[in-house]
């Protein structure tokens, strides 16, 4: 009964999606693919799939550049029976996003099935860390990459009830988690953080961490407390660790972060006072704390972490690079302080 009505549902909604534009059609036909086991079956069949070992993603790399590659569901069925597993694998992949056309796309992480090198040589290529990888494919493939890593770690780390030990079981688009035991669904989370450019009108300030690489500066950032607004935790954050007080503030964007698990990032542009601008660190979160001028940071901007590096050992300062909302935050400023009338 359920299957024929979804089956009319399905029909119903593809002749009221003739109206809608690219977009809208693609977001419904994501959101059947979550909530309809059986659809989403059928459609891991004529998926792509991104392979994983133990949430690093597969890259490939073709002269200088790395690559994504994505494997046919043709091709995983191949690999799968080539190692002698069962294609029951494929259901384990999580639904990550399609093309225009419907083409949905997965993402498998195959540790416990198959060994990394084996597929690696059948591949050709290699499994790399998030850190790098992030880093080192096309800009525009990074968030994917980011938010299908942070998908399969969360079903990693959620595979029991917190409340009866038992086990969850994930829906086949890997949206949610459920235990049958105590009814519980459980979804997947993602803790809001803040980050913050503060400015007091000339210089803008910028921060390191001692597990920072180094010569690397950043925005200040910080977990939002349970039942805080996003105010109040920029506030707060600004004056724990510097010690300074917000006068105002502006939201800039935001963005998902992988590290070090699912974070919302909450850009925002923040100003405070002229008269105090006198920066207490606190030591136990920060190594240093400064404000920067124009001109330093536009230098800073030109460096990466090779090219800071300096003869006696020691490193000028650059800043996150453009896949890190940071870069974003500290790019807009440098627009904001060039375009003011002098
Ligand atoms: N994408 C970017 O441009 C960018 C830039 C800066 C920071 N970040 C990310 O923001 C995150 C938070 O920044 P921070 O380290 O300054 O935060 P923070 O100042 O709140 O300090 C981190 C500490 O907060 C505590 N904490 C509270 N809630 C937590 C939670 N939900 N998860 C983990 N720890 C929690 C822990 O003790 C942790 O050591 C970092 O993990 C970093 O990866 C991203
Ligand atoms: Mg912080």
């Amino acid at each position: 009964m359920a299957a024929i009505y979804q089956a009319v549902h399905r029909r119903a909604s593809s002749l009221f999606c003739r109206f809608h534009s690219t977009y809208v059609k693609k977001m419904r036909y994501l959101n059947e693919l979550k909530e309809d086991d059986d659809f989403c079956r059928q459609a891991q069949t004529s998926g792509t799939f991104y392979l994983f070992h133990n949430l690093s993603p597969f890259l490939q790399k073709v002269g200088k550049k790395y690559l994504l590659p994505q494997l046919s569901a043709a091709e995983m069925k191949r690999i799968l029976e080539k190692m002698k597993e069962t294609e029951q694998w494929i259901e384990k992949s999580v639904l990550i996003g399609c093309s225009d056309e419907h083409v949905p796309h997965f993402a498998l992480d195959l540790a416990g099935a198959l060994e990394k090198s084996v597929i690696e040589s059948e591949l050709q290529g290699s499994f790399t860390d998030l850190r790098k990888a992030l880093f080192v494919v096309d800009v525009k493939d990074s968030p994917l990459l980011a938010s299908a890593q942070a998908l399969l770690r969360w079903h990693e780390s959620h595979q029991y009830c917190s409340k009866t030990g038992q086990p969850t079981q994930k829906n086949l688009a890997g949206s949610k988690r459920v235990c049958h035991a105590s009814g519980i669904t459980y979804y997947p989370q993602m803790s809001p953080v803040v980050i913050t450019l503060v400015s007091d009108g000339s210089r803008c300030l910028l921060t390191r961490q001692s597990s920072f690489p180094q010569g690397m500066y950043t925005a200040l950032s910080g977990f939002c407390d349970l039942g805080e607004s996003v105010e109040e935790a920029l506030r707060r954050e600004v004056a724990e660790e510097v010690g300074l007080e917000v006068e105002s503030f502006q939201y800039s964007a935001s963005q998902h972060w992988p590290f070090p698990s699912s974070c919302l990032m909450i850009a925002c542009h923040a100003l405070v006072g002229g008269q105090q601008t006198e920066i207490s660190m606190n030591s136990l979160e920060l190594e240093e704390a400064r404000w920067f001028g124009l001109e330093e940071v536009l230098e800073g901007l030109k460096r990466d972490y090779t090219s800071s590096k300096q003869d006696d050992g020691s490193f000028l300062p650059w800043f996150p690079p453009k896949q890190a909302i940071a870069h974003k935050l500290i790019n807009e400023w440098v627009k904001q302080q060039t375009s003011r009338p002098t």
